[in-house]
């Protein structure tokens, strides 16, 4: 009998030694879960469900004690499968709806504006590594819409976009919904493109501008809205700015926020720390936590990354693999935001966890 316990506090022993993200035993069960169904790094990181710094130190600890192998693809050896027969670790299964993807909501009513937006954004801006760009599907964004849509968040609505590179305004300017759209954004390039489209469309509820959004909002933002989206980096500091901005610039209570949470970028400790910030902090509830709603077509700029340093096999990721969950905040009485300036550099993008930024 495989001293199986033995071997499994030896692998954490060594993974702590190496990383400084929280580790579980769950945490090496969910890594050869997923090597049990993939192959490729990428798509191992994807369905383990762990941040990927972490998954690379695990790979490199199994590699070390002869778990697994890694040559043009990252293999369980003889002794790997004993162990997880022993350990009793099955193949990582993931059966997502086929129809909505595992998004919850139908596009059959927004065919239309799936296909308007779809043509529109064929010239977009390609995504900048400076600013964290990395931009969803059109299926994705436009599910954005009919999930809003669904929760009353958007007829006749003021509705707040921070940080735009997915082009949700776009589609809202589309779907004819809102009764306003405010668009920030860092990204010149975006402010443009959006401006154009909002002339093109011949769309007038509309207001674009660059905005940093580690300084508060202008005063006339405060309070305004009805329904804020942002895609935040995942640093404690990007938490606050840019979710702590969208809650300030609500109009009061009963207002929606959403906004999308990794476990790329993001372990369950930091969720934690996030759902502490949003109850303790900001006082808001949590309405809806939807498990990979948000896909990242690959941004290109992969060779740049922490993450292909990290990756035991150099080759650039084929499928999509990046995903978010989508959170629905709402607020209630006391609910408040953070209007701090934050003074802060590239800590708003970067921390341990981090590897995309
Ligand atoms: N660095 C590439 C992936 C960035 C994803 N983050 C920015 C997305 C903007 N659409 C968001 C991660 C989820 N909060």
């Amino acid at each position: 009998m495989v001293m199986r316990g033995e071997i499994m506090d030896r692998i954490l022993e060594k993974v702590k030694e190496r990383s400084e993200i929280p580790v579980y035993d769950k945490s090496i069960e969910n890594v050869l879960s997923a090597i049990l169904t993939s192959e490729d790094f990428w798509k191992i990181v994807d369905l383990s469900e762990e941040p990927l710094p972490l998954v690379a130190d695990i790979i490199r600890v199994l590699e070390e004690e002869g778990l697994l192998k890694i040559e043009d693809s990252i293999k369980l050896t003889e002794k790997g499968y004993e162990f997880v027969k022993e350990y009793g670790i099955s193949k990582k299964m993931d059966d997502i709806c086929e129809c909505c993807e595992g998004r919850g909501v139908s596009l059959k009513n927004y065919k239309d504006l799936l296909e308007k937006f779809k043509e529109i954004v064929k010239n977009r801006p390609m995504p900048k590594h400076e600013y964290d760009q990395g931009f969803v599907t059109p299926e994705c964004t436009v599910s954005r819409i009919a999930l809003m849509n669904s929760r009353g968040d958007l007829f006749n609505k003021n509705v707040l976009v921070l940080g735009d590179d997915d082009l949700t305004s776009i589609a809202l300017m589309l779907s004819n919904l809102p009764r306003k759209i405010v668009v920030v954004d860092i990204d010149e390039r975006l402010i443009n493109f959006i401006k154009e489209v909002a002339e093109q469309l011949n769309y007038k509820n509309i207001e674009v501008i660059t905005l940093d959004l580690r300084k508060p909002l202008p005063e006339k933002y405060s309070r305004a809205f009805d329904t804020f989206i942002t895609d935040p980096p995942e640093t404690v500091y990007a938490i606050k700015t840019f979710i702590g901005r969208g809650i300030s610039a609500l109009k009061g209570e009963r207002r929606a926020g959403y906004f999308g949470i990794t476990r790329r970028e993001s372990s369950l400790d930091k969720w934690r720390e996030i759902q502490r910030t949003l109850i303790n902090e900001f006082n808001v509830v949590i309405t809806d936590i939807i498990r990979n709603f948000n896909h990242y077509v690959n941004w290109g700029y992969d060779e740049e990354t922490r993450a292909w340093k990290l990756a035991p096999i150099k080759k650039k990721p084929k499928d999509i693999w990046y995903k978010s969950y989508m959170f629905r905040i709402e607020t209630l009485k006391d609910s408040k935001g953070f209007e701090e300036e934050v003074d802060i550099g590239d800590e708003l993008y970067n921390d341990a966890e981090s590897s995309t930024t």
